[in-house]
Order: C-alpha cells, then structure tokens, then sequence
C-alpha cells in the first residue's frame, strides 16, 4: 500500500456530465507553499473561538479582523475541482478545512490506516468529541477505502456508527477502513476509532459506485 491514494490526474476542463466528476485535478503546489501553514491557522483560529470568551471590546475588533479577511478572498472563489482545499493531496484531510484534520498513514485497495486528533473545535459535550465529527470521519475515509478498492468514485447510500466508548479530545486516535466485500455497485464498508486498544466507534457502511456521469 502507498501512504497516498493514486489519483488519476485530469485537466478542469475535461467534460464530466455529473457533479461528482471521476478525475479531478490534485496538486501539491495550488495556494502556494505556505498553504498548509494557512489552513493550519484557520483550524487554530476555530479551536480558539470555540475555547474563548472575548471581550466585548475583543469580539468587535476580531468582526473588523475577520472583515477584513472575507474581503481578501471575495476575488479568488474557484470551483470545487481546484480549490486547494479539498485538493491538496499532501496536506491532513486534502487540505479540506471542512474535515477533521486527518493523516494518512496508509491507503490503497486493503484499505485506509489514519491517525486523527480531535481538538476543542470538535466537542461535543462533557469533553468528548461530537459524534458528527466522528461519523464525517469515517464518511470520508470509508468513502476513501471503498474509492481505492473498486477504483471508482462512490457515495454514500447509508453510514452507521456505533458509538461504544467516548472519543476524546487532544490524544491521537487511529482510525481504519476497509472493504469488506463488493456486491455489483454495492461496496460495503466496516471501520474502527481506537484510543489505544480501546475500541471508540465502529462503522458499518454502503457506498454505491456511481455510473458515468451519475451526480
Ligand atoms: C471528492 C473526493 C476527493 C478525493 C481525492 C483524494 C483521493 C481520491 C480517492 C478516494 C476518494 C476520497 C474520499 C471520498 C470522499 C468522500 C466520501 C463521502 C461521500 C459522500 O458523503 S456522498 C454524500 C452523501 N450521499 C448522498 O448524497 C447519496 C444520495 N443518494 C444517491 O445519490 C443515490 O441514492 C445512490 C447513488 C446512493 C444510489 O442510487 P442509484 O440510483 O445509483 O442506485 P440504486 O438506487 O439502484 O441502488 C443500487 C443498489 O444499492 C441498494 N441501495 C441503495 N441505497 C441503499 C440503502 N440506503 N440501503 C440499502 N441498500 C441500498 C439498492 O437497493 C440497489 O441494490 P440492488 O442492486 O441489489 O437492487
């Protein structure tokens, strides 16, 4: 197995009648070196807020900050194919700011091993992790998995978690998803979350292979 998925590279202007192209264009450099620096600071930023009670004073001065901000990136919206985020194959979760920052340890046709460590922007209550983080985790890895395995792209017709032990915050977790078997189109997916040998959620899966074309 390879530590990242092969990804048959394609042009964004190459003709695809779904939403959910085959191929797409990855890239290491798009958003520049210091890109992976960049998203790295919005994770930091969103843990802080969900850590923070500001002041008065230090909620309006963060709007302007944040004004500021959103007005620098009105010119540079893209399309979902070349935004680095999402893209870039070389950073935690593809750079997707929208997914738990996971790392890729392993992945290919056997399956994905990953490591995650959620942060205080992913609690849920009482100190644990929300559980809709957990099951976006393993929507993506799963999805991942049955990817490499069937060498098509799938979606998701149902995704259950069993939640059997509290996911922490800040303690590295490890994640794995495979395919247990394949059914036509039906490419069915079993995943674990431990905390060391403790076992933190398990997940049962269908992803369905899309037809050409199919959104
Ligand atoms: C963007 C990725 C970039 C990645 C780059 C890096 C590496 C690339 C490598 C890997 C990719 C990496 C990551 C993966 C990324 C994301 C994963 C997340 C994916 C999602 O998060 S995606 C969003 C949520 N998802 C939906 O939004 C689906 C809405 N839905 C539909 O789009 C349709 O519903 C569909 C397509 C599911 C099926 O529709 P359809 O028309 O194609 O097929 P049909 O209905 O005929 O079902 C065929 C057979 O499946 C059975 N079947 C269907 N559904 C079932 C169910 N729920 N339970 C039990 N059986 C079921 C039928 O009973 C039949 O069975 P049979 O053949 O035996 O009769």
């Amino acid at each position: 197995m390879s530590a990242q998925p092969d990804v048959e590279s394609s042009s964004a202007s190459d003709a695809h009648e779904g939403g959910f192209r085959p191929t797409f264009d990855v890239s290491t450099e798009r958003g520049g070196p210091n890109y992976g620096k960049f998203v790295g600071q919005v994770r930091e930023f969103m843990d802080r807020v969900r850590a923070a009670l500001p002041s008065a004073e230090l909620t309006d001065e963060l709007l302007a900050d944040l004004k500021s901000m959103n007005a620098k990136l009105v010119d540079f919206e893209t399309d979902e194919w070349t935004s680095p985020s999402g893209t870039r194959i070389d950073l935690p979760a593809r750079g997707n700011i929208t997914l738990p920052p996971y790392d890729i340890v392993d992945a290919g046709p056997d399956g994905v091993d990953a490591t995650i460590t959620f942060t205080r922007f992913n609690l849920g209550g009482n100190g644990a992790a929300h559980g809709g983080f957990v099951a976006l985790l393993f929507d993506d890895l799963g999805g991942m998995a049955a990817a490499l395995n069937i060498e098509g792209i799938c979606r998701t017709a149902y995704l259950k978690i069993d939640y059997r032990s509290l996911t922490p915050l800040n303690s590295e977790l490890a994640v794995r998803c495979w395919v247990d078997r394949v059914e036509g189109r039906k490419v069915y997916v079993r995943g674990t979350l431990h905390e060391g040998d403790r076992l933190c959620a398990e997940m049962d899966a269908l992803f369905i292979k899309l037809k050409p074309g199919q959104p």
